[in-house]
């Protein structure tokens, strides 16, 4: 899939030179009809900003690029160096190793003959000109919140890259999350220490929920000489990235903050998927094996799995539709209801009746709200905020059971497999190996280039470097009036749970949340100033 762009609107080869955005875009103006928009802020002091706004380009046909902070946004004079990869023999041969300067991918790759060409991000890569030398690199890695096959990939990635790229040997791993950078040791990370991690789960820096003391966490970085951070966490953890760039961006310090997504549950938004996931559902499949083996061994066999999943149900739906074997998928997104024409305890009846056996695959966050109406509703929280969940898996399995003994309908055998740390706990598998390569890859050029306040990801299979508020302003979660989740009802034949509301919520909900590019000025949308 080609899905890069350069520059302008749909214009020819022979005008794309012209039509070149600078690498870092400033308050600047463009060539043949691009705007650069940055609102233009206090200047303090030292150069530096006290806030700063997403910088937006515009161009013909609706083309609009998201693109990502630079240290020279606030920081005067910032030298140059030539890349060190350009005498690298690994690379000095490729054709054209280096990202072209005003290569931008865009959000959107499904668009119409008169529809504009919406929002882009700056490409990931390489860049002839980087604004760090080597031997000037203190860099640090911190993991945070909870585990995901890959972390140490990432880590491992990130070093090495870092050394064999860019001749860097000076990177501090982080013990212990965002708390370690002020209350624990640091370790220091070669390219011989990280050389096998790979192969384990779990991350060997530690992580932690909670701890996000700003001040403290850059004081510590400004004392430890520390100027490239990479930070690998879900999206409690790229929030308080985000909070980290702004403070250093406030005291105008040549530090890069780069963030590197990391989320079991894929509940970021904007990039294609993350790390890990793949690595889960296939684990997963062991689990749901395992129960439609039980369930098929006696009469009246179900097998319940429950799979992680806190807001956004993705584990569970890929699992499902990659194993064939489930009947029944619950996810966060997806009401359901128990009793009555349409609802669960009927359709298992149905099922029994019909194949006498039967696997339900749910995911932590479903039904909470049924939860919290049969059990005593608890509103505690984790060290982070995240709401404390009850578990659904018990719960289901236990009012299967009572329903059935009750109307004494048929004798069931029900049996409940919870393997969600078991699969936390892998090691990555070899696409997510190289998934993470990439991203640790592409997330050390950025740095090395001045990029700063970004979140790296692939969008539309190309990585991208993407402003910390595109990650931070919502949630990814399964659209249930989306295609996929149709073929989900479709694999397993479950009720949808529909109701004409929840049907309309969940379009509004999509409305919402997805910018309607069609019709709408993104300049309104952001508010920002020319
Ligand atoms: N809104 C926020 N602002 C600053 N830091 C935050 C915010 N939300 C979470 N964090 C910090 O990010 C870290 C990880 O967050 P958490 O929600 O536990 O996991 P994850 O990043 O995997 O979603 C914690 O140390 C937490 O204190
Ligand atoms: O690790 P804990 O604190 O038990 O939390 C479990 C939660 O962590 C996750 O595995 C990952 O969540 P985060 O990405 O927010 O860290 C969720 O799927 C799950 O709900
Ligand atoms: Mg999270």
């Amino acid at each position: 899939m080609e899905a890069v762009c350069n520059g302008g609107g749909g214009v020819s080869s022979s005008k794309l030179a012209f039509l070149k955005l600078p690498d870092h875009t400033h308050n600047t103006h463009l060539p043949n009809g691009f705007t650069s928009f940055q609102v233009t802020e206090k200047k303090l002091s030292m150069g530096a900003t006290n806030n700063s706004q997403p910088k937006i380009v515009t161009g013909e046909a609706g083309y609009v690029l998201e693109d990502v902070p630079h240290l020279s946004d606030y920081i005067p004079d910032l030298p140059t160096y030539t890349n060190p990869l350009q005498d690298n023999p690994a690379y000095s041969a490729v054709r054209q190793y280096f990202v072209n300067a005003d290569d931008t991918v865009p959000q959107k790759v499904v668009v119409h003959a008169t529809g504009p060409r919406g929002i882009h991000f700056r490409r990931a890569g390489p860049r002839q000109k980087v604004h760090f030398e080597s031997d000037e690199v203190r860099a640090c890695i911190v993991t945070c919140g909870g585990l995901c096959p890959g972390l140490n990939t990432v880590i491992r990635e990130i070093v090495c890259g870092l050394n064999y790229m860019y001749g860097v040997n000076r990177v501090l791993g982080i013990d212990g999350g965002y708390r370690g950078f002020y209350s624990r040791n640091t370790i220091s990370l070669t390219p011989k220490v990280v050389n096998d991690i790979h192969k384990r789960g779990g991350t060997v820096l530690g992580t932690s929920r909670g701890g996000h003391v700003t001040k403290k966490i850059v004081d510590s970085i400004q004392d430890r000489g520390i100027n490239q951070v990479y930070i690998i966490g879900g999206d409690g953890t790229q929030k308080g990235a985000s909070v980290i760039f702004e403070e250093i961006r406030k005291r105008g310090l040549k530090v890069a903050v780069v963030g590197v997504p990391k989320t079991i549950d894929n509940d970021i938004p904007v990039i294609d998927k993350s790390f890990g996931f793949d690595s889960t559902v296939e684990e997963a499949q062991r689990a749901i094996n395992a129960a439609h083996v039980e369930a098929t061994s006696v009469e009246n066999g179900i097998g319940v799995v429950k799979l992680m999943g806190r807001n956004s149900g993705f584990i569970a739906m890929h699992a499902t539709l990659a194993s064939r074997d489930v009947d029944c998928c619950l996810i966060p997104e997806s009401p359901f209801y128990l009793d009555g024409p349409g609802g669960l305890y009927e359709y298992i009846e149905k099922r029994l009746k019909e194949q006498g056996h039967m696997v339900i695959v749910t995911a932590e966050g479903a039904g909470q709200e049924l939860l919290s109406q049969s059990l005593q509703s608890t509103d505690q929280q984790d060290a982070s905020g995240n709401k404390l969940l009850q578990d659904v898996g018990l719960w289901i399995s236990q009012s299967i059971k009572n329903h059935f003994a009750k109307e004494q309908k048929m004798a069931i055998n029900l049996k409940y497999i919870d393997p969600t740390y078991m699969i936390r706990a892998i090691p990555s598998n070899a696409s997510d190996n190289v998934y993470c390569t990439l991203l640790a890859q592409s997330a050390v050029h950025g740095a090395m280039a001045g990029y700063t306040g970004f979140t790296v990801g692939p969008v539309n299979g190309r990585h991208c470097y993407i402003p910390f508020h595109r990650i931070n302003e919502r949630q990814h979660k399964v659209v249930i009036t989306d295609r996929m989740w149709a073929r989900l009802l479709s694999s397993t034949n479950q009720p949808s749970f529909l109701t004409r509301d929840i049907i309309e919520n969940a379009k509004k909900d999509k409305e919402e949340v997805v910018p309607r590019l069609l019709d709408e000025n993104p300049i309104n949308r952001k508010k920002v100033a020319c």
